[in-house]
């Protein structure tokens, strides 16, 4: 499904309307929440998005869809970066984030997480999160899945470790395939005219490229891009 906006206060709106409604069927079925969350631009729209939510914040385990391996007091750290924005803001606690492992390696760092997401969803045979927000950078990557690395095709792992992220820093942990395409819902929200061009090749041409393999077994992913970000998309492939 592809939502257009007319600017991001609106994109903003309809992202707080689907986590309404994706977190209360959530929390009705299961008592919980549990979702994914990744960094950049996201950030700053979930800081306002969650602060027009209803939803039982308390309900909520938040995940990291990837994460640098860098202290959560250093620019680069999402988690870092969601202490800063929605402090104050917004009633999340900082426990209620499942942070990764620092100070060792990598390795380590996505088995620990892996363990982590173990101790949530059970022995299961993949972990099933209601929803997963992500990102998409100018080269088609989301979470730190990159163009052409080998990491796109892991079928094991859930977590998988990264030493050459492209992007820097160059070390980080990312949710695997099997795991992004296993959940309830994935959302991705773009703004601006710097997606407009990759928003084409991924959802136009359907290029192989790491956005374009975000295909859920059972649910749904949503695209809600500004006008901007949507410029190159035809007015067909919009369902709203
Ligand atoms: O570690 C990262 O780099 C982010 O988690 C990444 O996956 C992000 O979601 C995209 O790069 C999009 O970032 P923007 O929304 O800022 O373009």
């Amino acid at each position: 499904m592809i939502i257009k906006t007319k600017n991001e206060s609106e994109l903003i709106d309809e992202l707080a309307k689907l986590i309404n409604d994706k977190s209360e069927e959530a929390i009705t079925k299961n008592g919980s929440f549990k979702v994914g969350v990744s960094g950049g631009s996201l950030v700053k729209f979930l800081s306002v998005a969650l602060q027009n939510v209803k939803s039982d914040l308390s309900k909520w385990i938040v995940f990291f869809c990837d994460e640098r391996m860098v202290p959560s007091d250093s620019e680069d750290s999402t988690f870092g970066a969601y202490k800063k924005e929605l402090k104050g803001k917004v009633n999340l606690n900082d426990d209620q984030f499942v942070q990764i492992m620092q100070g060792v390696t990598v390795e380590a760092a996505a088995e620990d997480y892996a363990k982590k997401l173990m101790k949530h969803f059970g022995e299961v045979s993949l972990p099933k999160f209601d929803m997963l927000m992500l990102g998409m950078g100018p080269d088609g990557h989301t979470c730190s899945l990159f163009p052409g690395h080998k990491l796109l095709e892991e079928t094991e792992a859930w977590v998988a470790p990264i030493g050459d992220s492209p992007k820097p820093p160059p070390e980080r942990i990312t949710l695997t395939f099997p795991v992004i395409n296993n959940a309830g819902c994935v959302v991705f929200a773009m703004a601006g005219a710097s997606k407009a061009e990759m928003l084409r090749r991924i959802l136009v041409e359907k290029e192989d490229l790491p956005a374009t393999r975000v295909e859920l077994s059972e649910g749904e992913v949503v695209w809600i891009v500004d006008t901007e970000a949507g410029k190159y998309l035809p007015p067909d492939h919009f369902t709203k």
